[in-house]
């Protein structure tokens, strides 16, 4: 770590990333097992980018001001498959988040089953509060660049925090124009030109799924519980579409500005009206408070709100130790992270000794990047599965990643440390492809 530590000063994120996963791999590399990836330098080759970009992102706005941002690919590691992870746009956009990010995505790619490298991107343009005509002109500015650096079987982004299908659709539209290919570079593309069924609602279905197996595996279920969902995106979003549909209540929703706390529960017709605000009408979750007559804390986040379950589904570093204390003091049986890295290290330490549920979003956010894989799978083919195939593929792949946690993560007393099965089994993965390949 004093080595990561030096070669990435001002990288706290990142760090903190390589953190977590190091907490468990420098163990096993100490083993008769881990030798060989010792030898071979695997964990500190992992912790170096394949390659990174840095590029300028000229546009003009709406009033013809010139206006410039910097974009971003880290391309970290293509040892089982072409780079694939999302792109960013959120002006807390910055290297060292997207090397945590990158980072992140190696190890939850390996674990999907699929044959998927690990890379992230994006930029610190903020689309909030921006005009459609100014998000088309960035991101066909943004794409110029980028379109020289991926490819169908080099590097295939998708969305996160701020690129959704409108977004999607324009990055696409360019990259089309300038190479004159039409192909599945890009997932979460929208269904008319070749996207997927099921990928917007992937990964916080995935994460439901996960939390089902978590659950079964202690002989419980999700009917009757109370959950606490933080965000409002789109992993927010369907988290509490899939959470209702299988009978829980969920109480809460957040964003930046604050959380609004349902006692009611948040049902199909009031998410639908969520959906409307935040994916169409782009407004602030305390209109919730104002339409359905409910509390909305400003500024706050929804920790202390009693709950069984809480899935953070915003953001990273949304969930510190003073929460995780009164989740817990409150009656929280487990936490699943839709979002990446939301919960701090003191917070997972603290539901760890506790011997709570805590899924590690490189386990249970899988599904959103798995079904992108089968949303490049169908384009390979130029075929369309049916909603109840993918749906059911999503299913077995969480089923799948459910169970290499518990092989790997077995403890003493029988707990299931899902921290340790996560990295293990993301790791052991990658880490043979990069042994038979040689020091590359
Ligand atoms: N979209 C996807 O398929 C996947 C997303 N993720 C992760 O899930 C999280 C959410 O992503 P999406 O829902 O796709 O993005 P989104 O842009 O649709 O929604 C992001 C949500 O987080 C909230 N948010 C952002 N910054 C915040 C802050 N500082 N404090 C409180 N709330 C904040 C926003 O208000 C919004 O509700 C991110 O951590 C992302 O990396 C993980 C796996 C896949
Ligand atoms: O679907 C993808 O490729 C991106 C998913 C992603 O960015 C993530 O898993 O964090």
């Amino acid at each position: 770590m004093t080595w990561v530590k030096q070669r990435n000063p001002n990288e706290p994120e990142f760090v903190q990333a390589v953190e977590e996963v190091a907490e468990v791999i420098v163990p096993f590399l100490q083993t008769d097992a881990g030798k060989a990836y010792r030898d071979a330098k695997i964990l500190e080759r992992v912790t170096e980018a394949d390659r990174i970009f840095m590029f300028r992102v000229p546009w003009m706005d709406d009033q013809g001001n010139y206006q410039i941002n910097r974009g971003y690919r880290v391309q970290m590691n293509n040892a089982i498959g072409p780079y694939k992870g999302g792109l960013r746009f959120h002006p807390s956009v910055n290297l060292s988040v997207l090397k945590f990010l990158a980072f992140e995505q190696v190890f939850k790619n390996s674990l999907t089953t699929l044959p998927l490298g690990g890379g992230k991107g994006g930029s610190d343009f903020d689309p909030k509060g921006k005009s459609d005509d100014e998000v088309m002109r960035f991101c066909q500015s943004f794409m110029t660049e980028l379109a020289k650096h991926i490819g169908a079987y080099t590097d295939v982004p998708a969305g996160d925090i701020g690129v959704g299908s409108r977004e999607i659709g324009f990055l696409f539209g360019q990259y089309k124009r300038i190479k004159d290919h039409f192909m599945g570079v890009l997932t979460g593309k929208s269904l008319q030109y070749g996207g997927s069924l099921i990928r917007p609602e992937a990964t916080g279905y995935g994460n439901v799924y996960f939390s089902r197996e978590m659950l079964k595996e202690r002989g419980d279920g999700l009917e009757g519980k109370t959950c606490v969902v933080s965000g409002s995106g789109n992993v927010a979003q369907f988290t509490v579409e899939r959470l209702i549909g299988l009978g829980a209540k969920v109480v809460t929703l957040s964003d930046s500005s604050g959380f609004i706390h349902d006692p009611q529960g948040v049902t199909a017709e009031k998410l639908e009206w969520v959906m409307d605000l935040k994916n169409y009408r782009r407004g602030r979750i305390s209109e919730y408070a104002r339409e359905f007559g409910c509390d909305f804390f400003e500024g706050e986040k929804p920790w202390r709100i009693g709950c069984d379950l809480a899935y953070p589904s915003a953001t990273q570093n949304e969930l510190d130790e003073r929460d995780a204390k009164a989740l817990l003091d409150n009656g929280c049986k487990g936490v699943f992270e839709g979002a990446n890295m939301p919960c701090m290290p003191g917070a997972i330490t603290l539901f760890r000794e506790h011997r709570a549920m805590f899924a590690p979003g490189k386990a249970s956010n899988a599904g959103g990047v798995a079904t992108s894989g089968l949303e490049m799978s169908q384009n390979k083919l130029g075929l369309t599965w049916s909603r109840e195939t993918v749906d059911e593929k999503l299913r077995d792949i969480m089923s799948d990643i459910h169970d290499k946690c518990v092989e790997h993560g077995r403890v003493d007393n029988g707990y299931v440390d899902y921290v340790r099965g996560a990295n293990l089994a993301g790791f052991l993965k990658v880490a043979d492809a990069m042994l038979a390949q040689g020091l590359v």
